[in-house]
């Protein structure tokens, strides 16, 4: 975490709460992609948020964002940002109120960037439309931001089209770009699965510098959940539009007890992993978003599944100050230990 340690009455303030957040597509029937999210990313913090394709990850990073696609609703639940209530604010501070304190970066970095458009006039208009420096003023600006994202001829770039720089490079850009209204928190969604292997841990490593040297909390959406149990300090697992379970990073391998998140683990190769030796896989598929969900939804997939799961969806129980998990079978093996049975994000 980019923030100085704290004692237990200096909690860092929420940069970003989701409570009971559900959403679902505009129509007659709507199909419901997430089931009542409740998620928080504190100052500071970096949060990992994994699962298969399909669990409603992006979906999470585009309700933050206030980005959600066309014909898809946000249909109860809230989103807050620095503390405030984004469905309690009119549409032109609510704009405002996103374009300075979220970042949003993207899989796919040509995404973002204006292909007609050379990067410098890019970033120099983002900059006058917040801060309303002078020209000379934006420029030495972008400057010092392609710097910090590790560019060391910020003139060539900024002279540049996005289609004269690699993915990497045009990655680093909208991270920079992210970066130059200040934002307390950059929401990455997949940051590099488009890039060259070998400059994926680079962007990684280069988000960490970001948020321990500038403080900026980072929410990074993966589905690699044993790089972002290295990289972040929380990881939040998703499976079919739920939160199963959330723990510090530096206990996922030894404490994390869902079965899913077992399984993820179990699913991911490690550098011990013999080239030849076939990998356990997760037997069946998540549900499909249209399906109607009474239990857990894992429960089809569940070593552990038991009557109860099929009928009841799991409440999510705090194990600890920082572990939470929704599933009966261990709730049913915890029942001989006193836990808080609370609904905790
Ligand atoms: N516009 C839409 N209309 C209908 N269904 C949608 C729409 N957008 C997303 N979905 C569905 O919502 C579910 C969650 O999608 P989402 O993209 O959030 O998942 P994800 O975990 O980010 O997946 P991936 O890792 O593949 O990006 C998926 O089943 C998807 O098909």
């Amino acid at each position: 975490m980019g923030t100085a340690p704290t004692t237990r009455d200096e909690v860092p303030a929420d940069v970003i709460g989701l409570s009971d957040l559900v959403v679902t597509t505009e129509s007659s029937d709507p199909v419901v992609i997430l089931r009542g999210v409740s998620l928080t990313v504190r100052a500071g913090e970096l949060v990992g948020l994994v699962g298969e394709s399909g669990s409603g990850k992006s979906t999470v990073a585009l309700a933050i964002a206030d980005l959600l696609p066309e014909g898809v609703v946000r249909a109860s639940g809230s989103v807050r940002v620095n503390g405030e209530a984004l469905d309690a604010l009119p549409a032109k501070r609510r704009g405002a109120l996103l374009g300075r304190k979220v970042a949003l970066v993207l899989q796919d970095p040509s995404a973002s960037l204006n292909p007609v458009r050379r990067i410098g006039p890019q970033m120099i208009e983002v900059l006058r439309f917040h801060f309303g420096v002078s020209r000379a003023e934006a420029l030495r600006l972008a400057a010092d931001r392609l710097r910090e994202v590790g560019i060391d001829d910020p003139g060539r770039v900024l002279a540049s089209y996005p289609d004269m720089l690699s993915g990497g490079m045009k990655q680093r850009v909208v991270i920079a770009m992210g970066l130059l209204a200040g934002p307390e928190v950059v929401i990455a969604d997949e940051p590099t699965t488009a890039l060259d292997v070998r400059v994926q841990a680079s962007v990684l490593d280069l988000l960490v510098r970001l948020n321990s040297e500038k403080d900026v909390a980072i929410l990074l959406v993966s589905h690699n959940i044993v790089a972002v149990g290295e990289y972040c300090d929380r990881v939040i697992v998703m499976y079919a539009g739920t939160i199963v379970e959330s723990l510090a990073a530096a206990d996922l391998m030894a404490s994390a007890r869902h079965p899913y998140t077992r399984a993820l683990i179990g699913s991911v190769p490690s550098l011990e992993t013999p080239t030849q030796a076939e990998l356990p896989t997760i037997p069946g598929s998540p549900p499909d978003p249209g399906d109607v969900l009474a239990g857990c939804p894992f429960e089809p997939r569940c070593p552990l599944a038991r009557a109860r799961c099929a009928t009841e969806l799991p409440r999510r129980i705090a194990l600890d100050e920082s572990h939470t998990v929704a599933c009966w079978a261990v709730e049913e093996e915890l029942a001989q230990h006193p836990v808080r049975l609370e609904p905790s994000c």
